[in-house]
């Protein structure tokens, strides 16, 4: 038997057709950015533009191109009543009528694209709450445990995008018809991993339990966890997070004290929600060390958060590290 589409395969899973209409655009947009994607320079449309985003980074043109993708095909589907970007300051308002807001990170890893490194898109779908409107941000601050789906291409050696619509998580991957097909019907992350991501060069920021805990990491033998770790960063969360949803590990992007407006650096909207979805849907954990991240309620579009996810046991080490710390932390100031 062939192997099934993403339309069939949520078809099967009985999901509301409203939604699957809504993830197929997503997945067109998908089609066409990995298009572009693997022309790479030929196209002449690496490189950075003149442009910075809200968040004060330099824009890719692949970044607005990837953008501009996603939200005029989303924008008109009469289902959408908006979307947020990584790249846009504000929400954009759909259909008055609509159900659904769409956010999404067009191209995570941007800086990975002139390297011709894995990148990809993240998105994550909602619905709109009775008596707002998809142009202003609180219909949008929501908490991920609200999400209807989430999922994320990855334009890698393979093009592959990884869903869920909280039916587990499946993974397709493009072929040469341009249509993504089932490769693998329920993505499960080991509960134990001897493996870690994470951006050393930050280490000096890290609160001290980071610090210790990473620090046991790398003793390996010779330290208090008495095994090897192994370490890979890739800088594109897309493809760190794959790995994990592949084989296992842990991925982190902790709070670090290198700019007080930015106590983490992945956003909460259009990475850490989504990316938490998926890693929930496959049996492991997501925190930011002091809390759930998928009931984080969000006071902002563009809001920063801490990240830590992945195999499940590692991940409760980590959190033992964090609770330590707070518990003689609490002692020290009842003295
Ligand atoms: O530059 P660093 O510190 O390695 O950060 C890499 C992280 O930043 C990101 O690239 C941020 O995403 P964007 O490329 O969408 O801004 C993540 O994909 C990645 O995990
Ligand atoms: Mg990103
Ligand atoms: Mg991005």
């Amino acid at each position: 038997m062939p192997a099934a589409t993403v339309t069939q395969l949520l078809k099967d899973q009985k999901t509301d057709p409203e939604l699957i209409s809504v993830i197929n655009v997503i997945t067109a947009c998908c089609q066409e950015i990995a298009e572009q994607l693997r022309l790479g320079a030929l196209t002449g449309i690496l490189g950075a533009t003149v442009e910075t985003n809200v968040q004060g980074e330099t824009q890719k043109q692949l970044d607005v191109i990837a953008n501009d993708i996603l939200k005029e095909k989303l924008l008109a589907l009469p289902l959408i009543a908006g979307i947020a970007s990584e790249e846009e300051d504000l929400p954009v308002a759909g259909n008055k009528d609509g159900r659904f807001l769409v956010l999404f990170d067009p191209l995570d890893g941007s800086s990975n694209i002139d390297v011709n490194v894995s990148v990809g898109t993240i998105f994550s779908i909602l619905e709109v709450p009775e008596g707002c409107h998809g142009g202003e941000e609180k219909a949008y601050l929501q908490s991920g445990r609200k999400q209807l789906a989430a999922g994320y291409a990855l334009y890698g050696p393979a093009a592959t995008l990884t869903l869920s619509t909280g039916k587990g998580v499946q993974q397709f991957s493009l072929d040469n018809q341009g249509s993504f097909l089932l490769t693998q019907a329920e993505m499960s992350i080991p509960q134990d991993t001897k493996e870690f991501a994470i951006n050393m060069s930050n280490q000096r920021f890290w609160q001290p339990q980071m610090q210790a805990y990473i620090g046991e990491l790398v003793a390996g033998k010779d330290g208090s966890r008495g095994k090897n770790f192994n370490m890979r960063w890739i800088a594109s969360m897309v493809a760190d997070v794959h790995r994990v949803l592949t084989r296992g590990g842990i991925f982190t992007y902790p709070w670090d004290n290198r700019d007080a407006d930015k106590p983490g650096k992945l956003r909460l909207m259009y990475e850490g929600n989504p990316m938490s979805f998926l890693v929930e849907q496959a049996g492991g954990l997501a925190t930011t060390c002091f809390g759930n991240i998928l009931d984080i309620q969000p006071q902002k579009i563009h809001q920063r958060v801490s990240v830590a996810l992945g195999s499940k046991n590692e991940i409760e080490v980590l959190l033992q590290a964090h609770q330590t710390a707070a518990d003689s932390q609490a002692a020290s100031l009842n003295k």
